[in-house]
């Protein structure tokens, strides 16, 4: 295939058959927190579409590249020297949300009713204030006299010996595939990268430990004061606090300084965004790579874990600095375990989003032109996480996601 070729393919979007035609419901009785226009916090439910698909990708993958294993060394996390960072404008100056809404989520309903209410921001404001008496009892609340929460559950005595060799087979067809060429990379639109299957499952494994590590300990993972249990989060290098918005250092819900980003999760990012680089160049023909995903070096991960009903609202990432932004400096997104609905979109409208599936293992970008899309979690495909990586690590049903940024 010549590079024009690549290229066409590699740009090409989704067809018209992988957008969405779904519906809008909010209900009161779940998951995820919001302020409204005078900083208050509600939540809205979000319903998953009944119709949606879940084939994997919207369209096919345009180039298979062979950049290398991306397996890393797992160790003790390290401390990470941070660049830059002035939180103090926004623990101080900015007290509310500046993306007010932001995470609010327009989106689909389980049913397939015609009462398709495609909620804009007024709609939404007073919709907020109404649920502020719902859930305000709840705000606040956190996890510090409750028993840390564990991603992993006890594994039930199983022969270790069984499952160590799926993943060592596994591993080493990984390997194959990557040095024959398997590795698949997708533009989804410019600046928007999906790296499928990126991540080794002996990787995997070894994030999942590592996040069920950091997870018990202080400043692990915690209930983010609403909703209904169905998403925790911690955060590595910087705390990131729901309820303003803003970063800071220590996480005003306990006063815990979150752990350092671990030096093997630096790695995997670095070698995403290089490997990212590489496809792009190489198979792509972009001789202007820095310009189209700018290289970065994370200060900051905020770590999800979604049960099998744990959804995240539309919204843009930025709150990261101005300068950060300005430059298009990407998010990583790393995801393990359950599948997840993933929407993107330029403006704040389901209607108008594309859909992937991102699955355990795949790693997407957004950078450049995409730093600031819309994007969301309508739904989490239960029963989709990898076997063995189960077998493993005992891993609960539900997703892990790491989101690594650049303050
Ligand atoms: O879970 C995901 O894939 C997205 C997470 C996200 O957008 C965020 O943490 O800001
Ligand atoms: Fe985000």
């Amino acid at each position: 295939m010549n590079r024009e070729n690549m290229m066409t393919r590699a740009r090409g979007r989704s067809s018209p058959s992988t957008h969405t035609n779904s519906h809008v419901g909010v209900d009161v009785s779940s998951s995820d927190g919001h302020l409204d226009g005078k900083g208050n916090k509600s939540r809205i439910h979000e319903h998953a579409a009944g119709g949606s698909s879940a084939n994997g990708l919207s369209g096919q993958f345009n180039k298979s590249v062979s950049v290398g294993s991306s397996s890393v060394d797992f160790g003790k996390p390290k401390p990470v020297p941070v660049e830059g960072l002035n939180t103090s404008k926004h623990l101080v100056g900015e007290p509310t949300c500046k993306f007010t809404n932001d995470r609010q989520l327009p989106t689909q309903s389980n049913d397939h009713t015609e009462n398709n209410v495609n909620l804009q921001e007024p709609e939404l404001s007073q919709l907020s204030k109404v649920l502020i008496e719902a859930t305000s009892h709840e705000r606040g609340t956190n996890c510090s006299s409750e028993e840390p929460f564990e991603i992993c559950l006890k594994k039930s005595g199983t022969p270790k010996l069984k499952s160590s060799l799926i993943v060592l087979n596994r591993e080493k067809r990984n390997e194959n595939k990557l040095s024959m060429g398997g590795l698949a990379a997708k533009i989804l639109r410019p600046g928007m990268v999906l790296l499928k299957n990126f991540i080794s499952l002996k990787d995997q494994v070894e994030i999942v430990q590592t996040c069920q590590k950091l997870g018990k300990g202080n400043g692990g993972f915690y209930q983010p004061g609403y909703g209904d249990g169905a998403k925790k989060m911690m955060c590595l290098g910087k705390n990131w606090d729901p309820r303003t918005c803003s970063y800071g250092e220590r996480r005003p819900v306990d006063g815990a300084e979150p752990p350092p980003i671990p030096g093997e999760f630096h790695k995997l990012v670095q070698k995403a965004i290089q490997n990212t680089h590489a496809y792009l160049l190489e198979e792509v023909g972009q001789k202007n790579v820095e310009s189209v995903l700018p290289s970065m070096t994370p200060d900051i991960c905020i770590v999800n874990f979604y049960t099998s009903t744990g959804r995240l609202g539309l919204h843009k990432d930025k709150a990261e600095s101005q300068h950060s932004l300005n430059r298009g400096l990407p998010v990583v997104s790393i995801s393990i375990g359950d599948s997840a609905e993933f929407f993107y979109c330029d403006q704040r409208d389901i209607n108008k989003a594309e859909k992937v599936v991102l699955g355990s293992g795949d790693v997407l970008i957004f950078g450049g032109k995409s730093r600031h899309v819309y994007h969301g979690v309508t739904s989490i495909l239960t029963k989709t996480a990898p076997h063995a990586l189960l077998q493993e690590t005992g891993l609960r049903p539900g997703r892990l996601n790491l989101t690594f940024r650049k303050y």
